[in-house]
């Protein structure tokens, strides 16, 4: 604990105030005198470092972890210290830049209906929004890995302070698609095929029978079906498979057999592939499963996520340095593949760690290698984000981009100079998602930040490689420049349409109320967003060389729906989607089986005129009179995934979170959702749809249902009887202040109320 004397002494020396363990510190930027207030026990358990204060947590994780890189701790902190203190500024002078953009928009619109298009597309231009573009070019990034460059798949999207969910994520190369339509809703539970505790045989039947099919539908055997197979073997590098009538067969397309294992003579592993994806048939008679089958089918195993997202950003709740150091710690352990996760699995404890390689034979008698795991891309938070874990030497918070930049590259590190067998990235690269960034002006400053990042870490020009969300409307419309502004690293271009279709609204929050919210995505603007994505991608040549990449599948647990459904990411000419767990890896894995990707880049989409700039511009104001019970279903609706998302957060640090919707669909939350959902009722009340009182009822009425989603969670606190509480509060500010919010962003007010949450429990310890 520090000292009260000592905080005195300080807050006397630095001509400074404490007043309920905050301390504002007199201080001065560009010549203008301010006051910063900070945590007073953080800033005093902060050391000097390169000219900021870095808290000792910080401090300590980094030595701990520069070891093997290469890089001293002390001339990291001083190299990254020139680097936040020669940019800091510029990253403010981009925010304003978003506030004057945004304040001149509010104002164009402010009393004007309709939006006169060819006057309103002009303003754009004039004041900066809408950038030109320049002459045609073509990316030039190299050194990337085929997972990412070449072979289209899912892609999977983990909140990185979850080691045990990351690790998942991690194995989630492979994973049984048995498995995968025995456990969720692809196979219905009529006819006894329901789920429970025990093994259903009925429910297992029909899984193989549905299996099946779809190995028939990719694998075809010449002759007759997978469910007639007796056996299988190998002879003289073919594979040879038996009916049941005795009639031998074998694949339609003998390419398509990849390799298999053998123990002593029998035969145990198929080994498939199609679309450069892979398949395994796992045989062992003995088994329980293959006891069930007359071809002695253990399981069938699919290349599933061929790339994971290791999240920092809005499926994690972070909000200092305590925080950022289990963030990092975890991303560190994955670069060192040393991360590992005691854990109960049922009735038993498990070692959970990242997977080896996996090897077999190819039909000509060769080694086939490989990969245990999903290659690992992170995600950083963006720009607006800043954090109290390092600070300027005034106490003032620096951007938390630039310390996840420099963090996550130097853990990074232990990747790149590893020589062990397995890497992360067998090309030498390091992975960077940036999300929430508004256009080329912005791309340019992060590039540079990139460079610097390189130069101080001794690393090669461009071996950080940039994954860049187009998920800001700002972003959507200069997204051919912007990717020009990062040309030689960029790595994939992802539509996140959550965060977008929050800034959707935002942008233009003034311009009148917005559809609800299944009807927002309805609109025209969305699909042209979507394909004006893939069209920049195609023209600055993407394919080869970078993804182009489409969103989240968000809602958990509806696997049937999905697998009919999110095939059309890969028919839209998208090499990955996301997805939010690693069974839906599995199943998106067989839309990319079905469908080729590069197939329908070069015979669909290359050549085709470009999307319709116009028709993203639209606006997609409700154009209709919404009756009573319809205004209440989406306000209580949009109330109940606030609430049920934001009390998680605020009470339990928890960023990511599956919460009914009022239709009681489970549905992934995190901060985009939230900023929809906030969003969306903020320009409702603000175009008087809703009353404050509606609003706040809704609230109220909606905590009592989040209570009962949460009744059995012994970290729950209750909201009802206690609306002044932090959670509630959060709720009611992120809708309230929506109009003001920056962007409409959420992270601002949650980091805020659970930094508060965080330092009453400190004080409730003392
Ligand atoms: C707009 C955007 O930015 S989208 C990107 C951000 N969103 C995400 O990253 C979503 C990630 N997904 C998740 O966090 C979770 O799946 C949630 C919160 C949606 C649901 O979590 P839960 O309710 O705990 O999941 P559920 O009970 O269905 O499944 C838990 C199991 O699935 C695994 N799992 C769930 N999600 C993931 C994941 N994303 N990666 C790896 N494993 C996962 C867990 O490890 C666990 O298995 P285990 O017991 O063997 O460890
Ligand atoms: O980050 C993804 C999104 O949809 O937002
Ligand atoms: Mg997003």
């Amino acid at each position: 604990m520090i000292g009260l004397k000592k905080t005195i002494r300080l807050a006397k020396t630095a001509r400074s105030t404490l007043s309920c363990g905050m301390l504002s510190l007199a201080s001065r930027n560009h010549g203008r005198a301010h006051l910063v207030h900070v945590d007073a026990a953080r800033f005093l358990a902060s050391v000097a470092k390169g000219g900021l204060k870095v808290d000792e947590q910080l401090v300590d994780f980094v030595k701990e972890i520069c070891p093997g890189t290469g890089i001293e701790s002390e001339s990291f902190w001083s190299s990254f210290g020139k680097m936040v203190r020669e940019n800091h500024s510029r990253n403010k002078e981009l925010l304003d830049k978003r506030s004057a953009i945004q304040s001149k928009i509010d104002e164009f619109h402010e009393g004007r209906s309709p939006i006169e298009f060819e006057r309103y597309k002009k303003f754009l231009v004039d004041i900066g929004y809408l950038v030109p573009e320049k002459e045609p070019f073509s990316i030039s990034t190299d050194c990337v890995d085929p997972e990412i460059a070449l072979v289209a798949g899912p892609q999977l999207v983990c909140p990185v302070d979850n080691p045990r969910f990351i690790l998942n994520a991690a194995n989630a190369r492979w994973g049984s698609l048995l498995d995968a339509f025995y456990g969720t809703d692809v196979i219905p539970e009529d006819g006894g095929a329901h789920r429970g505790r025990e093994y259903n045989p009925t429910r297992g039947k029909k899984v193989f029978e549905e299996v099946f099919r779809w190995m028939d539908d990719i694998f075809p055997l010449a002759v007759a079906k997978y469910s007639q197979v007796e056996k299988f073997s190998i002879s003289e590098g073919k594979l040879t498979v038996t009916y049941d009538n005795g009639k031998q067969d074998t694949l339609r397309n003998g390419k398509q057999f990849a390799g298999f294992l053998k123990d002593g003579d029998e035969l145990r592993s198929v080994l498939l592939r199609n679309n450069g994806l892979h398949f395994e048939i796992v045989i062992d008679h003995k088994s329980s499963i293959g006891k069930s089958n007359i071809a002695g089918i253990k399981d069938v195993v699919v290349e599933s996520a061929l790339t994971a997202i290791a999240d920092c950003e809005d499926s994690v709740a972070a909000v200092d340095a305590e925080d950022k150091v289990q963030v990092y710690r975890t991303w560190a352990g994955l670069m060192k593949r040393s991360l590992s996760v005691e854990m109960q699995k049922g009735s038993r404890m498990i070692t959970r760690r990242m997977n080896t390689d996996r090897v077999w034979s190819t039909p000509a008698g060769k080694e086939l290698r490989l990969p245990g795991t999903t290659v690992l891309l992170v995600r950083n938070v963006g720009m607006h984000l800043y954090t109290d874990a390092v600070t300027l030497e005034d106490g003032s918070e620096i951007p938390e981009h630039m310390l996840d930049l420099a963090v996550t590259s130097l853990a990074a590190l232990h990747d790149l100079r590893s020589s062990g067998e397995t890497k992360n990235s067998r090309t030498g690269s390091v992975y960077i998602v940036r999300p929430k960034m508004h256009g080329p002006e912005e791309v340019e400053f992060v590039n540079k930040l990139f460079n610097t990042t390189e130069d101080f870490l001794g690393l090669r020009r461009n071996t950080l490689k940039m994954g860049m969300m187009d998920e800001e409307r700002r972003m959507t419309v200069n997204l051919y420049e912007a990717i020009r502004a990062a040309k030689e690293r960029i790595v994939f271009i992802n539509t996140g349409f959550l965060d977008r279709t929050g800034d959707e609204i935002h942008t233009s929050f003034r311009a009148g109320p917005f559809y609800p919210k299944a009807e927002l995505k309805q609109q025209p603007w969305l699909k042209a967003y979507e394909d004006w994505n893939v069209d920049c991608g195609m023209l600055a040549k993407l394919p080869g060389k970078a993804q182009i990449g489409k969103g989240m599948w968000a809602a958990p647990d509806n696997m049937r729906q999905m697998l009919k459904e999110k095939i059309g990411h890969p028919m839209a000419g998208a090499n990955c989607a996301w997805v939010p767990n690693p069974t839906a890896a599995s199943l998106h894995a067989l839309h990319y089986h079905k469908c080729s990707v590069q197939q329908v880049q070069n015979e669909n989409i290359a050549g085709r005129p470009r999307a319709n700039l116009d028709h993203i511009l639209q606006v997609p104001l409700l154009k209709r009179k919404l009756n009573a019970d319809e205004v209440k279903k989406e306000l209580n609706n949009n109330c109940q995934s606030i609430l049920g998302y934001v009390v998680r957060w605020v009470g339990q640090g928890v960023g990511c979170s599956k919460v009914p919707d009022i239709n009681d669909t489970q549905l992934m939350e995190d901060r985009a959702t939230l900023r929809i959902s906030a969003q969306l009722i903020a320009n409702w009340l603000y175009h008087n749809i809703v009353s404050k009182d509606q609003v706040l009822s809704a609230l109220k009425e909606m905590a009592a249902v989040v209570d009962r989603q949460n009744q059995h969670d012994a970290a729950y606190t209750p909201m009802v009887g206690n609306f002044e509480g932090l959670e509630f509060q959060a709720a009611v500010k992120l809708i309230l202040d929506g109009k003001d919010i920056a962007n409409g962003y959420t992270e601002g007010t949650l980091v805020q109320f659970r930094r508060d949450y965080k330092r009453g429990q400190r004080g409730s310890r003392k």
